[in-house]
């Protein structure tokens, strides 16, 4: 409603005869066609559109992948110092009492194996405060060291000044909290006094912030944390010392404690009244990149049967989820392939096992749990002989590859590529990054399909696009799903899979090559049905075997140092 109560009458406005409205409401002058969209706008168009739902997939099912992430960290700032006066009867004035504040908590950065993702990591940490100082001069408790635990093979690097990604450091923060305040007013917020004690504090508390400027320019953190931090305890350390489990590497250190008021304690003031605050933590940003350390990574079309895979190799192990629809995968998801002195690896120990979609699996379980199948099963140390009554179980536990193991390498599930993804298409090759430290990648496509070796093409063109030269670390091409063809068996059928597992031997031997112009190995396998698993491990072990020499050759010569130099000889 208008309101015209602040106008006099002869300003209202008239209301509009009936016939102005129905002027309104006749029909608008047509408005000329708009010219035909240009047809790079509308694939502009078509690729945001598949983006907005990239991301939304992803959303629906929360974001439990994270592979990027910027935190702030700030030390736990000190505790303030306390003002009191002692008492006791018959001292009615007795001398300063009051405690120093505690120092803040350190914060520190550790890897550790228990975790694979870093979306449990909060985008702000602030270290534990030190206790204020206390009356009777106690003083305040130092704040305990928080660690940060990250996934192993985080990279940790410091953002530098000037990047917008940066929060505040510690002067930044200080001068936006005094600003538009006058010379009362900032020394009222500081709450500091001229004395001599305060202005070495004050000044304790400049050089330290100094030398972390000069030490940001001059050596900005940078952490490759892809190994373990050795927590056992030393084999010469005397009996009963006290052993300090490691915490990983300082990032930010905690303020300094505040001074009590017996510090201010002087000739001309002999019962001061203030006392100082504690100094504020180090504040610093951090950049945390995780690459999944697989040494094989699996490219392929959606559907191929990349899960299926991974989940025969692992012996169901690893839990990717299978579903006959695209990028059900949605994240990188790692497993570890165990491998016998023998061949044969974990998950082929179990004849007959048939990997299916996984809701078709949860719904095989369920069934054999109302069956009663589990209740009966053996435990790892029952035997079917001492327990003759019991059923074994042949589905599940009851095999324990630990004492047979003696090769292990690690295989990375990822999402679909599609031909674009480099521009977002599908669920984008921003995942790649995590393969970009494998030793080797594998291609899986679906024989079944009418043409396997186009779609190897468009693989090999979506890694390039990736990262130039990264097709080379291709060394093997899985044709899946082999089960399908072949029919019942009858001649013509087994004749045309050969004919179409040749002609895709023939396309990658003429077209595709691996580093070191090596031909890549073409394997038919069945993932589902676990068929010719045995040959793709094997395979799969000399790669990484290789690579890991390789990597062992490259390496600086350590053992080199330790050679006895001239002065170490013995004399001849
Ligand atoms: N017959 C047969 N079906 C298979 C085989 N491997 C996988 N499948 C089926 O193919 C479908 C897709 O399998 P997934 O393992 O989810 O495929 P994916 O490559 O991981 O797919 P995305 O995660 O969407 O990229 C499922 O219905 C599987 O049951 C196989 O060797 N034989
Ligand atoms: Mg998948």
């Amino acid at each position: 409603m208008p309101r015209f109560g602040l106008l006099p009458p002869s300003r209202w406005p008239t209301l509009r005869s009936t016939e102005s409205v129905s002027r309104t409401l006749a029909p608008a002058p047509s408005i000329p066609e708009p010219p035909p969209v240009a047809e790079e706008d509308e694939s502009l168009r078509d690729r945001l559109r598949r983006r907005r739902r990239t991301e939304w997939k992803r959303k629906q099912r929360g974001q439990t992948f994270l592979d990027n992430l910027i935190v702030s960290v700030r030390g736990g700032s000190g505790g303030d110092g306390c003002v009191a006066f002692h008492r006791e009867k018959f001292k009615p004035f007795g001398p300063p009492s009051g405690g120093n504040g505690g120092r803040g908590g350190d914060v520190y950065i550790m890897p550790t194996p228990h975790l694979t993702t870093l979306s449990s990591i909060a985008k702000k940490i602030r270290g534990n405060p030190g206790g204020n100082g206390q009356g009777t001069w106690q003083n305040g408790k130092n704040g305990e060291p928080l660690v940060i635990r990250v996934p192993l093979g985080t990279i940790v690097r410091e953002i530098p000044r000037g990047d917008s990604r940066r929060s505040k450091d510690e002067w930044e923060a200080e001068e936006e909290s005094i600003e538009g305040l006058n010379a009362e007013e900032r020394l009222a917020k500081n709450a500091r006094q001229p004395l001599d004690a305060e202005r070495a504090l004050y000044r304790q508390e400049r050089e330290r912030r100094l030398a972390r400027r000069q030490r940001e320019l001059e050596a900005p953190i940078y952490l490759d944390l892809d190994k373990e931090m050795d927590s056992s305890r030393p084999v010469d350390a005397p009996l009963g010392a006290r052993h300090r489990e490691p915490l990983g590497h300082l990032v930010a250190s905690g303020g300094a404690g505040g001074l009590g008021n017996p510090h201010f304690l002087s000739q001309l003031n002999r019962a001061p009244k203030f006392a100082t605050r504690g100094g504020p933590g180090e504040r610093i940003t951090l950049a945390l990149e995780l690459k999944i350390l697989a040494d094989v990574g699996f490219v392929g079309m959606p559907n191929a049967g990349k899960s299926t895979l991974l989940r025969a190799l692992t012996g169901g192990r690893a839990k990717s989820e299978v579903a006959s629809y695209a990028f059900t995968t949605l994240n990188p998801v790692v497993g570890i392939v165990r491998v016998a002195a023998d061949g044969t690896f974990e998950g082929g120990v179990r004849p007959g096992q048939v990997h299916d979609e996984t809701l078709i699996e949860q719904q095989q379980e369920r069934e054999r749990m109302q069956r009663g199948e589990y209740a009966t099963a053996l435990t790892r140390n029952q035997t079917s002989e001492r327990h003759a009554g019991l059923r074994v179980d042949t589905d599940r536990g009851g095999y324990h590859f630990d004492m047979a193991e003696t090769f292990r390498f690690t295989i990375a599930d990822n999402p679909g590529l599609i031909s674009d993804s480099s521009e977002n298409v599908g669920l984008g090759h921003s995942f790649l990054r995590s393969m970009e430290r494998s030793l080797a990648l594998a291609y899986i496509v679906d024989l079944s399909s009418p043409a396997p070796w186009d779609e190897l093409l468009v693989l090999r063109e979506e890694l390039e696009k990736y990262q130039p030269g990264m097709s080379r670390k291709a060394r093997i091409v899985i044709a899946n799903k082999a089960d399908l063809l072949g029919g019942d068996g009858d001649d013509a059928a087994v004749a045309e899979a050969k004919a179409k597992l040749q002609q895709l031997e023939k396309f990658v031997a003429e077209q595709l090559v691996s580093g070191e112009g090596r031909r890549l190995d073409v394997v038919p396998v069945s993932a589902k049905f676990s068929q010719n698993l045995t040959r793709v491990v094997g395979l799969m072990r000399t790669y990484v075997q290789e690579a890991r020499d390789l990597l062992v050759e490259q390496a600086p010569k350590e053992l080199d140092v330790l050679q006895p130099g001239p002065l170490l000889t013995a004399p001849q």
